[in-house]
């Protein structure tokens, strides 16, 4: 076994935000302060909380969210006792306010995401952000569509707009290890110690975790987990895997094995109403290469429609949608109906 001793990676917990998929974005206080208190005394350094699709995602097109978002940041921000309350916003669903009001809830670090060659409609919200002296985040969705070099240079637009970590976000859950490798290696040479690499998976094709090791020994040192993976499409990598295995590489985390996986089993396994799962659908997503946040979408539209979640979800892929394309699934089906 390699055992790497000089690599430290800060685990990001996003159970709350992108494990709201899974919930269908009806997290309560009582839970969301049962979970932070169970990562918080695991040693889990920052806990994201928020609709799935970030702030604002409460909406008809996104979902509902069953309690405010920002009661149940204020409820995670009074529970931690260490830990770190971060929000999402993908500008355009979230707005300037929004942050305002999420760092007003006591949130101390914003995390903004764009399609991953978009980077410049967040150069605003880093730049408020950082004048509210939150630490900041951004994410480079769906990174498997762009190559290294090129996703390197949207970096550049993110750290030079004052963001401090720049994620490769594998929203398809398509990468597969120096596929990831590559584009961590290309942002932390590009950014040269101006900003960290960090790294989001996803498990539609299973490869999360390892992605995440890949990641780590490529020089990203934040890397994001939900317990029990739950998550967008066949969810995350689950943070309770990521700190064992992290342990047994001697990647250091800070996070207490048996109390993450405590964590998984008795405060996120009784909330789970709908398991994420490798199926024909979210495996479809990583093949494809299709947003992760696509598959309750696709799968209302297959009912309503009937054709498959599947094909409309190929289909997605093969003309390349991205977050906030969710209505084109809708015509998608509409057009495999009319076919068949
Ligand atoms: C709502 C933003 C988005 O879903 C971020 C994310 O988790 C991903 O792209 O995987
Ligand atoms: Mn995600």
């Amino acid at each position: 076994m390699t055992m790497q001793h000089d690599l430290a990676v800060r685990l990001t917990d996003t159970t709350l935000r992108d494990g709201s998929h899974a919930v269908s974005h009806r997290f309560t206080v009582p839970q969301v302060r049962t979970v932070v208190r169970a990562l918080d005394d695991a040693g889990v350094q920052v806990i994201e909380v928020t609709h799935g699709d970030g702030l604002g995602g409460s909406s008809f097109n996104y979902g509902f969210s069953a309690t405010p978002e920002l009661e149940l940041v204020a409820a995670a921000v009074d529970e931690a006792r260490r830990a770190r309350i971060a929000v999402l916003l993908l500008p355009g669903l979230g707005t300037i306010q929004d942050l305002d009001r999420a760092f007003d809830a006591g949130a101390s670090i914003a995390r903004i995401a764009t399609h991953s060659t978009e980077a410049d409609i967040s150069i605003e919200h880093f730049g408020h952000a950082r004048e509210l002296g939150m630490e900041t985040v951004g994410f480079l969705m769906l990174s498997h569509r762009v190559e290294p070099q090129a996703l390197a240079k949207q970096a550049r637009i993110m750290a030079d707009a004052g963001c401090q970590c720049v994620y490769v976000v594998d929203s398809a859950g398509a990468l597969i290890l120096e596929q990831v490798s590559d584009r961590v290696a290309a942002l932390v040479d590009e950014l040269h110690g101006d900003a960290e690499v960090g790294f989001h998976g996803h498990q539609n094709i299973s490869f999360g975790v390892a992605n995440s090791v890949f990641a780590a020994r490529a020089g990203a040192t934040q890397i994001d987990g939900t317990l029990m993976g739950l998550g967008a499409g066949a969810g995350n990598s689950p943070t309770e895997v990521l700190a064992v295995a992290f342990e047994r590489l001697g990647i250091r985390t800070g996070v207490d094995a048996q109390k993450i996986m405590a964590a998984a089993d008795e405060a996120a396994r009784p909330l789970i109403t709908r398991m994420p799962v490798m199926d024909r659908p979210s495996i479809m997503q990583g093949y494809a290469g299709v947003y992760s946040s696509f598959l309750i979408h696709a799968e209302r539209a297959s009912e309503r429609y009937g054709v498959p979640a599947w094909r409309i979800l190929e289909e997605a892929g093969r003309a390349g949608y991205v977050g906030g394309q969710e209505d084109m699934l809708v015509e998608v089906a509409v057009r495999l109906a009319a076919a068949s």
